[in-house]
């Protein structure tokens, strides 16, 4: 795993998006794989600042979602359908038919799960995957426990993530306990993975992924045994110093 180490949030940010950037000029017609939460809010600011400035087309990409919570509607300001809309493709030229999200509203959710697993395939794959951590070590939505093989599949959701995302909620009582998320067995498909990580709050949960023995209690551990693995992560995060991280919330 490579580690690139930046000075604070916002130089993570950017440093994210130009390598996000570097791809997508290389291969016009991306797959790349998308993240929600805090964390790469700013990146996907900074991706659309590079459209506004440099004109970078995204007609040709095609972009997938790890993760939708269920029961919520895309208008929802919490589903992450508008979190998506809102942060990166209504402000960029994005076809719609290209933007692909689990379906958390789908009636039959079991099969949701299998025919996302099935249009990903359907596209070669994932070139590009970029990742999120929580502080329990998850990625997507793939909570501790879960078995490393899985693919696409709904899960419910451990009581300190139902925590840690209230933040974004007007009580903790409105936050989904299940969700749709591509599986670790999804994720470790991908080409690619960039894992952004930022804050002093992470600092345990980067450690454990760098230097844990690989196991299913500790979700991201598994991303060293991913053959190409970039990490952009700040001060903060990586030395773990003792001071406020200025991480800006995403609504
Ligand atoms: O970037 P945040 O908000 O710290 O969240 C970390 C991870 O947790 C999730 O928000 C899920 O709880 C992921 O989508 C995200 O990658």
């Amino acid at each position: 795993m490579k580690v690139i180490q930046t000075k604070n949030y916002q130089d993570m940010s950017e440093k994210a998006a130009q390598f996000i950037l570097e791809k997508i000029k290389s291969k016009p017609d991306f797959q790349l794989g998308l993240a929600t939460g805090g964390t790469p809010v700013t990146t996907y600011q900074n991706l659309i600042q590079d459209h506004q400035t440099n004109q970078t087309s995204y007609q040709l990409v095609t972009t997938f979602n790890l993760d939708e919570y269920i029961g919520l509607s895309n208008e929802d300001p919490n589903s992450y359908h508008y979190y998506m809309n809102k942060h990166l493709f209504s402000e960029i030229d994005i076809p719609a038919d290209q933007t692909f999200i689990p379906n958390g509203l789908a009636e039959d959710l079991e099969r949701e799960c299998i025919e996302y697993d099935a249009l990903i395939s359907k596209y070669n794959g994932i070139d590009l995957q970029i990742l999120g951590l929580g502080h329990n070590g998850h990625i997507g939505f793939n909570e501790p426990g879960t078995p490393f093989d899985k693919q696409t599949h709904i899960v419910t959701l451990a009581d300190s993530t139902v925590e840690a995302n209230a933040r974004f909620f007007d009580s903790i009582e409105d936050v989904p306990t299940q969700a749709i998320t591509m599986g670790i067995g999804s994720i470790m498909k991908s080409k690619e993975i960039l894992l952004l990580v930022s804050g002093r709050e992470k600092h345990e949960a980067l450690q454990k992924l760098l230097h844990d023995e690989v196991n299913e209690l500790f979700p991201a551990s598994i991303l060293q045994r991913h053959k190409n693995v970039t990490i952009i992560a700040d001060e903060d995060a990586i030395i773990g110093k003792d001071m406020m991280q200025s991480k800006s919330a995403y609504r």
